[in-house]
This record gives structure tokens, sequence and C-alpha cells, in this order.
């Protein structure tokens, strides 16, 4: 049985160690088959949605971003030991990286993007440390291809309802069904925090958009 690591709970996006965009990437060596859709995970942690993801949709690729840099790398030595090649994890914020991670993408690979239990960032002051912020539903309209899919949950209805109504506001996007939450999560896995709460007997909030037009 692996140890799990002991990491920092949260870490501020704002701070300036996090200042700097990731890296374009060479998708050619980060997946065997680079052309296949793409599902991009915002906020991964230690990545076990995205790794049994992986195994189940072999003809899909899986990225996973997370800050914080130690769950990153345990994720990656964890997706060598098991030999999967539809799967990376990135160190990066998320909030500064999209642009850079996505413009070099294959045109019309980004066709999931899933976005679960982001940190709340309670507190009124800390409202921009949140990740789904405008500039970040903007570049995701850039990128993702037209009938792509984002999926949005959380067990806090107030950060539920945010990030709907950013991506509600956005022209490129609309939402799945009724203004209703999902009754059930679309997809095969379910995420940790999911599990957490769902433990608990806690309510979760979902809802799936698609990109109905290309951005202009
Ligand atoms: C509460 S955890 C949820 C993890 C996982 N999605 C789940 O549902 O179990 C939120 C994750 O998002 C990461 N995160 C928060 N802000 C981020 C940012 N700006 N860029 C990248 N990752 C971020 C956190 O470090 C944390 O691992």
């Amino acid at each position: 049985m692996r140890n799990k690591i002991r990491v920092r709970q949260h870490v501020n996006p704002l701070a300036q160690k996090y200042g700097t965009p990731a890296n374009p990437l060479d998708w050619e060596k980060v997946y065997a088959q680079f052309n296949q859709p793409l599902h991009l995970d915002i906020g991964c942690a230690r990545g076990q949605f995205l790794l049994s993801m992986a195994k189940i949709e072999p003809n899909w690729n899986f990225l996973g971003l997370e800050i914080r840099e130690p769950l990153v790398v345990e994720a990656n030595n964890l997706r060598d030991e098991l030999g999967l090649t539809n799967l990376h994890y990135l160190f990066c914020n998320v909030n500064n990286s999209l642009r850079s991670l996505l413009s070099s993408l294959p045109p019309g690979t980004l066709q999931r993007v899933t976005i679960q239990f982001p940190d709340p960032w309670f507190k009124t002051r800390h409202a921009k440390r949140r990740v789904v912020q405008p500039e970040l539903v903007e570049e995701l309209a850039n990128y993702l291809a037209v009938g792509g899919e984002v999926f949005l949950q959380s067990d806090m209805k107030f950060i539920a309802v945010e990030m709907c109504d950013r991506f509600a506001a956005h022209s490129a996007f609309q939402r799945f069904g009724t203004e209703e939450w999902l009754a059930e999560n679309p997809l095969p896995v379910p995420t940790e925090r999911e599990v957490y709460t769902q433990k608990k007997g806690e309510p979760v909030y979902r809802a799936l958009f698609k990109k109905v037009e290309n951005n202009s």
C-alpha cells in the first residue's frame, strides 16, 4: 500500500510564486496518440479520478492541472508505474496557464472539461482566488470544441451557483437540461471529494454546459 504524501491543504493562487504561466506542452511527447479527444480536469488534486477515467476510456487523452506540485509528481509517478500513455498531470496555476497550454492543441481536440469541488474560498475578500473567474470561462470558450462539455460540481451551493452564473453569462455556453441541478453524475467515476461528501450524506450540486458556438 502506498503512503499518501502530506501536502498543504490550500495554496493562494494569487501568490507571486504561482504568477508564472505554464510552458506549452509538446503534445506528441505527452501522449502516445496525441490526436485523440482531450478531457481536461481542473484542480485534479491526487488525480485518482483521471487515473480511473484513463483506464476506462483508452480512446481519450486526459490532462489534470493542479497547483500543489507534490501531488502532481506523485500522480505522474503512479501513471508511469501503471504504464498509462493517455494520461498526464501538470503543475500549474490554471488561472494564468490555460492560454499557453491550450493554444498549441491540435484544433478540435479539447472536448471535455471538468471542474469538480474547486476550493471554495468562502470569504468575499478571497473571491478572486476561486478557480472559475470570467477570464477562465473565456479561455475555455476559445479552445473547447463546439459540442464539447463542461461538467461542474461542488458541495457548496453558492460556489456551484457562481460557477453556473459565469458559464451561463457567456454566449458560447448553454446549460444542459433545466435549471435544476443534475440528479446524478453523468461520468462513470466519482472524485475523491464527491465520495467523501456523499458518505457524509451531504448534497452535491452538479451542472453540465455545452459549447454551442465558436467564440467570436
Ligand atoms: C477541493 S480539491 C478537489 C479535488 C478533486 N477535483 C476532487 O473533486 O476530489 C480542489 C483542488 O483544486 C486545486 N486548485 C485550486 N486552485 C487552483 C488553481 N488556481 N490552479 C490549479 N489547481 C488549483 C487545489 O490545490 C485542490 O487540489
